[in-house]
């Protein structure tokens, strides 16, 4: 079915009270929901709303309960194209070998080799099908850093599609947090944790950095992995330093070659110091331990 994605913009207050009402207006329809940062700097948001049908019903009710919140931008609507995305997957995407772990689409089931780790996760609104030079380098330093250190508790921070959580789960057999921002892509983490027969291990959480009940409850973590942006990462240095036992180890991504002096100087200041790194593409993912 074809989806409509409702939307506006404001500043960063407005948009997280916008959001959390609307997540208490509209959660019996369970539509998702999403809110991102678009811009840093000048502080703008973006709030969305995904409905397959009615979406004029739904914009009026997005109206009705946002009324008295001021600030925000008039809601715009986009027409999602309707994409069968094992169709995609199939036609585009073929599968990723990147350290033990060969992550791939339903399609290619079972082609592993030996000795490999299989893990299913098909194209979708969901970031993270191994396939990004950040994925890969954070799936090839998990595969050296977990047999060699024996972690107990993790922590995959902006999860996405949870690739990377099912990898630490599926090597180490340990318990996983894994969280991110984006409540749709939560949705698809938790497919896809169900999928790769590792709920047993994955918890999955919505939030934005370390805001969550789940983290006071899973604290302190001996390794965290956090694919993210080299911005936002270094603005989360202390909370990893406060999170992260003393000797654990972290692992970063999603961080330019040029950005990657500026990201290590950031964590350095937090007590952490840089072991390795690796170069994928235009991309690095760096080891450092507290
Ligand atoms: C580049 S993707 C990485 C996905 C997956 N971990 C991987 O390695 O392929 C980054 C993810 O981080 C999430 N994210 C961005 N900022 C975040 C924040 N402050 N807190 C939690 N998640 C965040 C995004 O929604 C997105 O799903």
């Amino acid at each position: 079915m074809p989806q409509t994605r409702l939307f506006f913009r404001s500043n960063g207050a407005p948009a997280r009270e916008a959001f959390s009402r609307l997540e208490a207006a509209f959660e019996e329809d369970g539509l998702p929901l999403a809110i991102r940062e678009l811009d840093e700097e000048r502080d703008i948001h973006e709030v969305s709303i995904y409905a397959s049908e009615d979406w004029e019903g739904v914009a009026d009710r997005m109206r009705s309960c946002l009324t008295s919140i001021a600030g925000l931008s008039e809601i715009e609507t986009e027409e999602l194209p309707e994409i069968d995305w094992v169709a995609h997957s199939l036609a585009g995407l073929k599968a990723v070998r990147a350290g033990r772990f060969f992550v791939h689409g339903s399609h290619e089931r079972g082609q592993h080799r030996a000795g490999e780790i299989p893990i299913e996760i098909e194209a979708s609104l969901a970031f993270g099908t191994g396939h990004h030079g950040t994925t890969s380098g954070c799936l090839e330093m998990i595969s050296r850093v977990v047999p060699r250190e024996h972690p107990r508790n993790a922590l995959d921070l902006g999860t996405g599609s949870a690739v990377l959580a099912i990898a630490i789960a599926r090597l180490a057999h340990i318990p996983v947090l894994a969280t991110d921002i984006d409540p749709v892509a939560v949705r698809v983490a938790r497919e896809n944790v169900r999928l790769n027969r590792a709920a047993e291990w994955v918890e999955t959480a919505a939030a934005p950095g370390f805001h969550h009940p789940a983290f006071a409850r899973r604290m302190p973590f001996d390794l965290i992995v956090a694919n993210i942006l080299a911005r936002p990462l270094i603005g989360l240095a202390p909370a990893m330093a406060r999170h992260l036992s003393p000797g654990g180890s972290l692992i970063l991504s999603g961080i330019l070659t040029h950005q990657r002096r500026q990201v290590i100087a950031g964590y350095v200041g937090q007590g952490f110091r840089h072991l390795t790194t690796l170069h994928r593409e235009e991309w690095v993912t760096i080891h450092m331990k507290r």
